[in-house]
């Protein structure tokens, strides 16, 4: 098992991408505590998605807690890692993958929509990554935090104006608070996942055209599940990762090359 005895915080972790990394952290011997956002959850009854990430991984054996709130509120960061020390006694990882991406053409993008979006993406990546770094240094013995950056932060859709500047900042996050926590032995990665079918595209998925369009470029041939990012996270969070930081991981199924 390649996260025995360590305590993961994920957040997003009630449902997609991160849900997957919650779990199959758990499987590899992790305790775990998921932030999410209920107003995100959207279909759920307030509270349920989480309870069921939960009730996965304890079935696995391992701890599993859960804190609602929004990562664009510096407190609520402080408060996830005072959940986790006050539960589990210590912070050795964090997975940053809230995110939003409500699909939106450029010319009438209302400021509001860009303000929101860089304030979950960005502002929350860097608040609960500063958060739980300082906990770490604490702690001083090292730790790993891996980013939910994206595809998104090396290529662009007009559909996607006010959320691929965030990807592309979540990564560039990552590669500085890889130099300024480096001399901690915190490590500091991104995954830049491709299209993973969850419900953050599902509307948008749910169009034959578009889905059939995404399916052809992609060299394996199908669109991601979010084990296959869970899995990766794992791996750069575990010491199986130990001389890698500042580094950028696709999980794309060759999307990203597949240009000709
Ligand atoms: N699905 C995809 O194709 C891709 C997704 N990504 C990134 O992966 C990450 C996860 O995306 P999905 O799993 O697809 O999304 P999802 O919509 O399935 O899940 C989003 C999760 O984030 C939580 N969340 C949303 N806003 C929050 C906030 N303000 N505070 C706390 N939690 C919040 C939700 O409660 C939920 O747990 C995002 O950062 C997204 O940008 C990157 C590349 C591709
Ligand atoms: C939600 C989108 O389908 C997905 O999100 C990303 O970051 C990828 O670039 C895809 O566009």
């Amino acid at each position: 098992m390649l996260l025995k005895g360590k305590s993961l915080i994920v957040t997003g972790g009630s449902r997609g991408i991160g849900r997957a990394i919650a779990v199959q952290a758990a499987r590899h011997g992790a305790d775990v505590l998921i932030a999410y956002r209920h107003e995100s959850d959207a279909g759920y009854q307030r509270g349920d998605a989480a309870r069921e990430v939960l009730a996965e991984i304890r079935t696995l054996g391992r701890r599993a807690l859960a804190l609602e709130g929004n990562v664009a509120d510096p407190d609520y960061a402080s408060a996830l890692v005072e959940y986790a020390v006050q539960s589990f006694g210590r912070v050795d990882a964090l997975a940053s993958n809230a995110g939003v991406c409500p699909f939106h053409s450029f010319l009438d993008l209302p400021p509001q929509l860009l303000r929101d979006t860089v304030d979950i993406n960005l502002n929350g990546a860097f608040f609960v990554t500063q958060a739980v770094a300082r906990q770490m240094q604490r702690q001083g013995q090292g730790g790993a935090i891996v980013a939910t950056s994206s595809i998104s932060a090396l290529v662009g859709d007009a559909m996607q104006t006010h959320y691929t500047p965030t990807k592309a900042g979540v990564h560039s996050l990552m590669q500085s608070c890889a130099i300024a926590l480096g001399p901690y032995g915190i490590r500091c990665n991104s995954v830049l996942p491709g299209a993973i079918a969850t419900d953050l595209n599902r509307q948008h998925l749910s169009d034959a055209d578009q889905r059939s369009h995404l399916e052809k470029r992609i060299p394996l041939g199908r669109l991601g599940q979010p084990d296959d990012v869970g899995d990766c996270v794992v791996f750069l969070a575990s010491d199986m990762a130990r001389y890698v930081t500042g580094a950028a991981l696709l999980v794309d199924g060759g999307m990203f090359v597949n240009l000709q």
